[in-house]
């Protein structure tokens, strides 16, 4: 890896974690145990990884002594059992640069301009960052991240706007009837949901607060597909209207000011792949003691990593981790002696989390 100076306008840290999916939440915890410092980026606005963003209100059935929760309670779970260790995010943040620096640490960087210095670093990456899924429709490019937008981040900026909302899930119908239920004040002039098909996979409340707004007047709903935009007449680069292709074949215009879309969000490995680290389809190999990839210093837990053996499981992502932590102390604490300690037994630990048992009768 090439070397370079430190920036100085970079937090400092132990640890940095990236991707705040559930092994990477859990990699704070063993790090925390241990006390090491971490900061958690993830390309994503929220934390929880596939779970929360692909099966948020699934049960999982194979969480160690958890007989069922949902994706969105393992995350809020995990969030809880790693509070006491007060971890830092960097949300919707995709990390696109990993450097060793001449002092040994490692210089991470944002496609945001977030960067951050720390002794260990741990890809917790799962199936790479999160991206939204493009529409994808001729000329898009000169519209996108002004009138055609795939996150939303302030709604108040769409007043008095025609607005219309593409999607069929949670993203969309909550944006759409977020919009349309917004006083008048800072409301859109109008709100109209594209869907291709009259059925959605949205939460079922969601559906019927988007069916009842529309029975107000107060949002429209069309099926079909978004077939073209077109620029205004008098400057080619501000959206006026799409095209929209009808179950029956027939192509109408709805003139339009914004175009949110939520068509999902799928993953890239991205720029992972360029970091100068051994990798195996799209993996990092890493080895099974330490999980540690090529790069001393640098480790690999969870769905991002491979190993004779690897099974793409949450458990086992858990105790990748905890190994990984373990594996990082020469790197975290060089020279320290840190001893393997039992939550139940050690008053360090108990300490560390801000709890005080009673261990009388062990
Ligand atoms: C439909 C479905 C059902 C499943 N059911 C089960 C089940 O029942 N039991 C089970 O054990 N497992 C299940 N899995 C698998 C489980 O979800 C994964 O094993 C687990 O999510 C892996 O966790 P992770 O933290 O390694 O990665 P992820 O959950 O993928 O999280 C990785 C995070 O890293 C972020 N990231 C990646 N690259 C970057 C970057 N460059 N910069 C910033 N952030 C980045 C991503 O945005 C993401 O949030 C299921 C998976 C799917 C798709």
């Amino acid at each position: 890896m090439p070397m370079t100076e430190p920036a100085a306008d970079c937090f400092e840290t132990d640890a940095i974690i990236i991707g705040a999916g559930p092994v990477g939440l859990f990699q704070v915890f063993e790090l925390g145990l241990l006390q090491a410092r971490a900061h958690v980026i993830d390309a994503l606005p929220q934390v929880g990884g596939q779970p929360v963003e692909l099966y948020p209100d699934k049960p999982i059935y194979d969480i160690p002594a958890v007989p069922v929760c949902t994706g969105r309670e393992l995350a809020e779970a995990l969030m809880k059992q790693i509070a006491p260790f007060k971890p830092v995010f960097h949300l919707g943040q995709q990390v696109s640069r990993l450097q060793r620096q001449a002092d040994g640490r490692f210089l991470v960087e944002t496609t945001q301009g977030v960067r951050g210095l720390a002794r260990a670093v741990f890809i917790a990456a799962g199936v790479g960052a999160f991206q939204p899924r493009p529409l994808k429709v001729p000329g898009v490019e000169a519209f996108e991240g002004r009138h055609v937008l795939y996150r939303v981040q302030k709604p108040e900026a769409f007043a008095g706007q025609q607005v219309a909302v593409a999607g069929g899930g949670d993203s969309a119908l909550d944006w759409a009837n977020h919009l349309a239920g917004l006083p008048p004040q800072t409301a859109p002039a109008g709100v109209i949901l594209i869907h291709r098909r009259d059925a959605f996979s949205a939460a079922p409340a969601s559906v019927s607060r988007m069916r009842a707004l529309c029975e107000q007047g107060r949002m429209q709903l069309a099926i079909g597909q978004i077939t073209g935009l077109e620029g205004s007449a008098g400057d080619a680069s501000r959206l006026a209207a799409l095209k929209l292709t009808g179950v029956d074949g027939v192509t109408r215009r709805l003139p339009l000011d914004a175009l949110l879309v939520f068509h999902g969000m799928s993953p890239r490995l991205g720029p992972i792949a360029d970091w100068g680290l051994a990798i195996e389809r799209k993996q990092l190999a890493v080895d099974t003691e330490k999980f540690s990839t090529s790069e001393p210093g640098i480790f690999a837990v969870g769905d991002i990593n491979t190993y004779p053996g690897k099974k793409k499981l949450i458990l086992s992502g858990f105790h990748e981790a905890t190994l990984a932590a373990y594996g990082a102390l020469p790197f975290l604490f060089p020279g320290k002696d840190v001893f393997f300690q039992y939550t139940t037994t050690s008053p360090n630990l108990h300490r560390a989390l801000g709890v005080s048992p009673d261990l009388s009768d062990l």
